[in-house]
């Protein structure tokens, strides 16, 4: 498969995260998702989660405000964070509700060890480094359910869990991992060079990129143990 239009940085690092990259995007618990097989308690566990994931994911686009250099990286960060303030979490808190958790038990989740290394290994890698480093730790979570919604709204052979693949499958989601995509480009000619692989950054960048897939990895895994 290609980059699917998300730039050429992603293209670049999705193909030297190698296997782990497929483990990601081809994981069980996204199989389950696509032939209606994940059980509801897997999904509403991992919405919880998930719910936890975003509140700190919120953060680390915040610190990308900060780690900011020109006025359109400002306003691609800060729409990010206003779209998961706004948008995205109270998606899940209405998801939650109509499957009978209360506003009150979603936010009393306790956060999983490999939820917590997560975010806090994306945190880290913005506030040890720049917005180069920071984008890399970020952009297999953006982009890779980017290329989950779209492959699993041709191949999903079951309706149950058609909502959560229409939202990122859909044209505004899609839309909104081409302007990411397009953030990275421009944050790294900016930082390193057009010539991505020519600089001594690059692989530090991979190494980024590759650990928060394998840390989405364990978030999957972790899906499947309410
Ligand atoms: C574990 C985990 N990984 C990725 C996403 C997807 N996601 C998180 S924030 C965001 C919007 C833009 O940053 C998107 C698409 C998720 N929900 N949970």
């Amino acid at each position: 498969m290609s980059d699917a239009g998300y730039g050429r940085a992603f293209g670049l690092m999705r193909r030297a995260a190698g296997g782990a990259w497929r483990d990601y995007t081809r994981h069980a618990f996204v199989g389950g998702l696509g032939d209606g097989s994940l059980p509801e308690a897997a999904f509403l566990h991992y919405l919880r989660q998930d719910y936890v994931f975003l509140t700190h994911f919120a953060r680390a686009w915040a610190l990308a405000v900060v780690k900011s250099e020109t006025a359109a990286e400002m306003q691609a960060a800060v729409g990010t964070v206003n779209a998961l303030i706004t948008h995205e979490m109270p998606l899940h808190v209405g998801i939650c509700a109509e499957a009978g958790i209360s506003g009150k038990a979603l936010f009393a989740t306790r956060e999983r060890p490999g939820n917590l290394a997560y975010t806090r290994f994306v945190l880290d890698a913005g506030f040890s480094g720049d917005l180069a480093d920071l984008l890399a730790a970020l952009m297999p979570c953006v982009l890779g359910y980017g290329e989950i919604g779209a492959r699993l709204a041709q191949e999903a052979t079951s309706q149950r869990y058609r909502d959560w693949i229409d939202t990122y499958a859909g044209s505004e989601y899609q839309e909104a991992c081409r302007a990411a995509g397009a953030l990275f480009d421009q944050a790294l000619t900016r930082r390193i060079g057009a010539d991505f692989e020519a600089s001594p950054r690059w692989a530090r960048l991979c190494d980024r990129f590759r650990t928060a897939t394998e840390l989405e990895i364990g978030f999957w895994q972790m899906g499947m143990q309410p």
